[in-house]
């Protein structure tokens, strides 16, 4: 989908709210907007950020062409003309703020935080929580693959099977930010220098009279980058001694056989099986390559099972994140601005974790100076003291307040970046290389008992004593009936 086309990428509540703000006369009133999500996916310690580089090519391109606007006109709402006009001249002009891409994040606090006119506060919700949901949700899923399978190779395969062009190519991206090595995608890889990898399918086997013709034909072909499937007729007994003529060939031409793919059966004992067989016919540095339906938990019970893989790819699960199919964030509204001032707002629900957090806030990751290791992040409001500038913090569970401690020999990252300040780009968008290398480093932030697969422990997000006031004060507010 075009950048240039997406202003309609919205639900249509917004636009109705919009109208109703612009027929009030409050659709210039400024308010700040949280975007943040509940549960971590998969049972995993944390998730990871993705997102930022498509919503700020979705917030620099944002407007309403002659169609859209055309489209709103014939709309059974019947809006004003006027209302249209101002659509027509609609640009971002407020600020935003995100954490940036490949940064570990956690539940409840904010990853984004808007704050501009509700008329394009309310509007940029749906597709800002479209690209940060799908990309956060594969990103997450990609870097919990990475945490089982060590260093070994990992290849994104997922195009066939993902929910459309869009979720294939920016699920690539989301899985390269999350540890991937490659992509099988080209519009990804053309897209985003996202280095791109190939084997071959049964069907070119399938469509020579014999194994062994079609292993030569390919390597002939593609001299430099000759990987054989190995298992369409007879794995062991025809696939992998025919990938070995194949490879001894090579070797005489002063070429070689890179990698077996094994594609059905069981992957352990075939791959144990074939790495021997590729030894013992002088092969050792043949890798092996498996794929068939794999995700974290078949990748770690077949290493645990001794399989002798070196290259992991990874379709269908990955991409449609199979086991947990959507990231459920939220984009809430936490301060309005009257006469000229944020007034915190609140959000009740009878389940505690649903009420939102007011106010206008920053989060650092408190770090532990001495072991450099992340301690929690702490939630402020953006009125405090400096939390860089403090002696000790105390943390404090919010829902648990009674259980707190403090903490004094600390540095304190801001998590929120500015990327747009008065609708102009301020952010440089970094390369995706240093996107991933800022996701390595953060995985080097935190002890391994947050990074495991299993039973994770959870790792704190607390509010700072102001911003806890500040939402007991506007409970009690509200159960007092003032509200
Ligand atoms: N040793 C193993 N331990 C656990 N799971 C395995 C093992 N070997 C393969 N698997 C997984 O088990 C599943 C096997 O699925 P299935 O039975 O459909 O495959 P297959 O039949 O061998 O191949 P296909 O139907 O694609 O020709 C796949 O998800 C695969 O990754
Ligand atoms: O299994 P995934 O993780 O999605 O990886 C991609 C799959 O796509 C290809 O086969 P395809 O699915 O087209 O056919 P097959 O599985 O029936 O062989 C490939 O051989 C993998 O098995
Ligand atoms: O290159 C491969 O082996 C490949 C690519 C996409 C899907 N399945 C396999």
């Amino acid at each position: 989908m075009n950048a240039d086309t997406m202003a309609l990428h919205t639900d249509k509540y917004q636009i109705n709210m919009m109208y109703a703000h612009w027929v009030n006369g409050t659709h210039n009133q400024k308010a700040v907007f949280d975007a943040y999500f509940r549960k971590l996916p998969f049972g995993n310690g944390y998730a990871v950020f993705a997102g930022v580089e498509r919503i700020v090519n979705y917030i620099k391109e944002l407007h309403f062409d002659e169609a859209a606007v055309q489209y709103l006109a014939e709309q059974e709402e019947q809006y004003d003309p006027r209302f249209l006009e101002e659509l027509r001249q609609l640009r971002f002009t407020g600020n935003l703020h995100a954490v940036k891409e490949g940064t570990l994040v956690f539940p409840n606090e904010p990853l984004i935080r808007v704050e501009a006119r509700l008329f394009e506060a309310q509007l940029i919700e749906t597709a800002m929580l479209n690209f940060m949901n799908f990309q956060t949700l594969i990103a997450t899923k990609a870097s919990r693959i990475r945490q089982v399978v060590g260093t070994d190779t990992l290849l994104e395969f997922g195009t066939r099977r993902a929910q459309e062009a869009d979720a294939a190519v920016w699920g690539a991206r989301a899985a390269y930010i999350g540890g991937f090595d490659a992509t099988s995608n080209m519009l990804a890889g053309q897209q985003f220098g996202i280095p791109t990898k190939g084997t071959h399918a049964h069907a070119w086997v399938q469509s020579f009279h014999t194994e062994e013709e079609a292993f030569e034909k390919f390597a002939k072909a593609l001299p430099n980058q000759v990987s054989l499937l190995v298992d369409t007729y007879d794995t062991l007994k025809s696939g992998v001694p025919h990938a070995i003529e194949v490879g001894k060939d090579l070797e005489k031409e002063g070429k070689r056989l890179q990698s077996i793919r094994l594609d059905s059966g069981d992957i352990a004992y075939l791959s144990i099986r074939a790495r021997e067989m590729l030894d013992a016919a002088g092969l050792p540095d043949v890798k092996i390559v498996a794929s068939n339906d794999l995700d974290e938990n078949t990748i770690s019970d077949l290493k645990a099972q001794g399989a002798r893989v070196d290259i992991w790819g990874v379709g269908t699960q990955l991409i449609t994140a199979a086991d947990q199919p959507a990231l459920g964030g939220v984009y809430k509204i936490v301060a309005l601005e009257v006469n000229g001032e944020y007034q915190p707002t609140i959000k009740i629900s009878g389940n505690p974790e649903k009420v939102t957090t007011p106010g206008k806030k920053d989060i650092f990751r408190i770090i532990d100076a001495n072991r450099g290791k992340a301690v929690a992040d702490y939630i402020c409001l953006s009125e405090e003291e400096d939390v860089r500038k403090r002696e000790q913090i105390k943390l404090f569970d919010p829902l648990h307040p009674y259980m707190y401690r403090f903490v004094q020999d600390y540095d304190a990252q801001e998590l929120l970046t500015p990327i747009f300040m008065a609708g102009q780009q301020v952010y440089e968008l970094p390369t995706l290389d240093e996107i991933r290398e800022h996701h390595k480093g953060q995985l080097q932030l935190f002890w391994p008992e947050y990074l495991r697969k299993l039973n994770p422990h959870q790792y704190h997000v607390d509010l700072s004593v102001a911003a806890w006031d500040m939402k007991r004060k506007l409970l009690e507010e509200h159960m007092q009936g003032k509200k």
